[in-house]
């Protein structure tokens, strides 16, 4: 069994990066529940029908924490379709149906994904049809109940992808001005965009709905030899008095079992 928080924080794995031992996304469920997770987020929950994982969280006793919206066709740019210009018939049909499946799992965030610029000089499309689709997407997810949440994504991880940059996230966020659009704040990804981790925190702190951790660079366990101190980033958020979950995505250096004796070390501080 592991202890699911540290120093006090809500804690969840992110099943499309711990767990891979499993290869069905169902039995991966199975295995967070009998490690002893209350929760877990699940980037891409569309490799199964929505009634099929329903049933299984639940049978689990598990809580849906957070989905992400659909991919396509990544030499296409669909690492998500939020920011294509052209494409925002697929933006909507891929929010619409993230809304679906997060309403059956009784999920209340959403990470909508931006998708690659693959012409840079069309950038200021991006920027227009990114704005454009979240205020479209606004209402829909206030309707359900359900916040949106964005992410600035580190170049090296996904070359291309659109939403790099914190200044661009929290800008856009102030003109959707909705309560149900906020910010995914990864630490792996704030190191490697803008580092400045303490002041970094602080002042995107009120637009921060759920946080992501992982060491820098090779994105493995918080206490694996990297850039983060995470006994420091744990204390921090504390101090910041920081209620939501905080989701595992990294990938485990060995074993997901063997690697989550990173609570127990860390949390005992
Ligand atoms: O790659 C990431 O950090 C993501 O959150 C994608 O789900």
């Amino acid at each position: 069994m592991v202890p699911s928080t540290i120093k006090g924080l809500r804690i969840c794995p992110n099943l499309n990066f711990l767990f891979q031992e499993e290869s069905s996304l169902l039995n991966r469920y199975a295995a967070a529940q009998k490690l002893g997770f209350k929760a877990v987020e699940t980037g891409n929950p569309y490799v199964n029908a929505v009634d099929e994982l329903r049933r299984v969280k639940d049978d689990c006793g598990l809580e849906q924490v957070l989905i992400n919206t659909p991919v396509g066709d990544a030499s296409k740019g669909e690492v998500g379709f939020a920011s294509l210009p052209g494409k925002e018939h697929q933006f909507l049909h891929g929010l619409k149906t993230a809304v679906q499946y997060a309403t059956s799992l009784e999920c209340k965030l959403i990470h909508i994904m931006a998708g690659l610029v693959m012409d840079p000089s069309l950038v200021d499309d991006h920027n227009k049809t990114y704005v454009n689709n979240l205020k479209k997407a606004a209402p829909i997810l206030e309707a359900a109940g359900i916040v949106g949440i964005i992410e600035p994504i580190n170049q090296h991880s996904v070359p291309g992808y659109y939403l790099s940059d914190y200044d661009k996230a929290v800008s856009v966020i102030k003109d959707v001005n909705s309560s149900h659009i906020g910010l995914l704040l990864d630490v792996f990804h704030l190191q490697q965009i803008k580092g400045d981790v303490t002041h970094s925190l602080n002042e995107y702190f009120p637009l921060v709905k759920h946080v992501q951790v992982a060491q820098v660079p090779d994105r493995h366990e918080p206490d694996t030899p990297g850039e983060l101190n995470y006994d420091y980033v744990f204390n921090l958020l504390n101090k910041l008095n920081y209620s939501g979950w905080v989701g595992l995505e990294y990938k485990p250096a060995s074993t997901t079992e063997q690697g989550l004796k990173w609570i127990e070390r860390l949390g005992n501080h």
